[in-house]
């Protein structure tokens, strides 16, 4: 039987062709999908049905899935990293040039001209009036990077080729992103540091519990004096009301942003975007792609590639007949499954098991055909959360 996907928001044509018309049925409505595949659609925990296996989420932030809720029901949550950071990068790009010409006002000044028919006239009431619309070069200039992967490592690097100088805080850089990561950058080891040596700061990091709000008072009164803050990751990182004192009583000089919010709205030193950064097409089919990629091998193979919140796992196939089983990350359940293999004579050909965090996940190959009332035995171990029998192993 085709299995059944629910698209949630527009999903790139190139993404969706990646789930062929024999194995897929993919529509908007659907009672009891197998998967979901979503853009920035809020996801409520109650909105997703039991026969929902997994999510996939066609961008990088996932804090429009309930992924906790997710995790305790045993779905794994995936996204796209990287595949839109191109986008993103190329939109900073935009904002810094934003930030330091009068490009906005200039353009909105030419408008009011409209009227004018006298084209000598028009050319020296603008030449007199341009001295309004000037601004600052970026090279020499230092930007502050907050949050160094994809997005942020891309960004520093332009930056750089730029003439900026640039310095970044990150945390909790890994090990892949470090290796990406020019010896240019300078480290600041506190994020008020970043904030006080920075002509302009660009944010890129998630949002988190820990994340929302991090740009607060105290932070903002660490800022260099005329600073530029530019915000393409997420509204919520940013508390609205001391933003709005910062830009009130001039220590920042203009917030950039891909997250219009009503108090911002018509400020003459703020400039909005209606989130697009990842709006390319080259990244909307990337993050398709790797989206439907990885919903196609977890339901075909069990295998999980790029989830946030549960571990990365694959295992080549070797046999027709494979388990999947999600269970509480504590001890003896993986001995108790294989346990009631063993008690009906079932050999397990190879096997894999991961954990990460609460979650452990084992994908197991086995000789032949696992009865129904054999799956249910597993299912009513304690702490075993899902069993799903992948393939075709009769
Ligand atoms: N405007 C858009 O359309 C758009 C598009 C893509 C991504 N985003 C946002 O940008 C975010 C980053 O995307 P990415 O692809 O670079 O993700 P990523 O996971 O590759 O990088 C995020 C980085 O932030 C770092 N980080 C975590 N907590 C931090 C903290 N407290 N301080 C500093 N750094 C911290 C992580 O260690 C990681 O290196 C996404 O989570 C999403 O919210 C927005
Ligand atoms: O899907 C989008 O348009 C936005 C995606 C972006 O916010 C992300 O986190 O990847």
């Amino acid at each position: 039987m085709a299995k059944q996907i629910l698209t949630l928001n527009q999903i790139s044509v190139k993404g969706l062709e990646r789930l062929s018309r024999e194995d897929y049925e993919v529509a908007s409505e659907f009672a009891h999908p197998d998967a979901i595949l979503l853009r920035s659609h809020k996801l409520k925990s109650d909105d997703i049905p039991d026969s929902v296996l997994a999510i996939g989420r066609a961008g990088a932030g996932t804090n429009n899935v309930p992924v906790a809720d997710c995790s305790k029901r045993g779905i794994p949550v995936f996204n796209a990293p990287g595949a839109n950071a191109n986008a993103v990068k190329e939109l900073v790009a935009v904002g810094l040039l934003l930030g330091s010409r009068g490009i906005v006002e200039g353009i909105d000044y030419v408008a009011t001209l409209a009227e004018m028919s006298d084209k000598a006239e028009m050319n020296k009431v603008l030449e007199a009036q341009k001295k309004q619309f000037k601004g600052s070069e970026l090279v020499g200039k230092t930007l502050g990077v907050v949050g160094l992967g994809a997005i942020g490592s891309m960004v520093a690097e332009m930056a750089l080729t730029l003439g900026m100088d640039v310095v970044g805080y990150d945390p909790a850089l890994s090990v892949e992103a470090a290796w990406r990561l020019s010896s240019q950058v300078q480290r600041a080891d506190t994020l008020s540091a970043l904030f006080a040596k920075s002509d302009y700061i660009t944010l890129h990091l998630p949002v988190f519990d820990s994340t929302r709000g991090l740009v607060n008072a105290e932070l903002l009164a660490a800022v260099r004096d005329g600073a530029c803050l530019l915000n393409f990751a997420r509204q919520e990182i940013v508390d609205e009301e001391a933003l709005l004192d910062a830009l009130e009583n001039g220590k920042l000089r203009k917030y950039i942003a891909d997250f219009p919010s009503p108090g911002f709205i018509g400020r003459d030193d703020v400039i909005l975007m209606p989130h697009i950064g990842a709006s390319t097409e080259e990244a909307e089919d990337n993050c398709a792609i790797m989206a439907a990629d990885q919903l196609r091998d977890f339901l075909e193979n069990g295998n999980i590639r790029n989830s946030v919140n549960f571990p990365n796992l694959t295992l080549e196939r070797v046999s027709g007949c494979r388990l999947s089983v999600t269970n509480e990350n504590v001890p003896k359940i993986l001995g108790s499954v294989l346990s009631i293999l063993a008690d009906e004579n079932i050999n397990v050909i190879d096997m894999l098991n991961k954990s990460r965090d609460d979650i452990a996940y084992n994908l197991i190959d086995i000789a032949c055909h696992a009865s129904d009332e054999v799956l249910d035995k597993m299912r009513e171990l304690e702490g075993v959360i899902n069993v799903r029998l992948i393939g075709d192993c009769d």
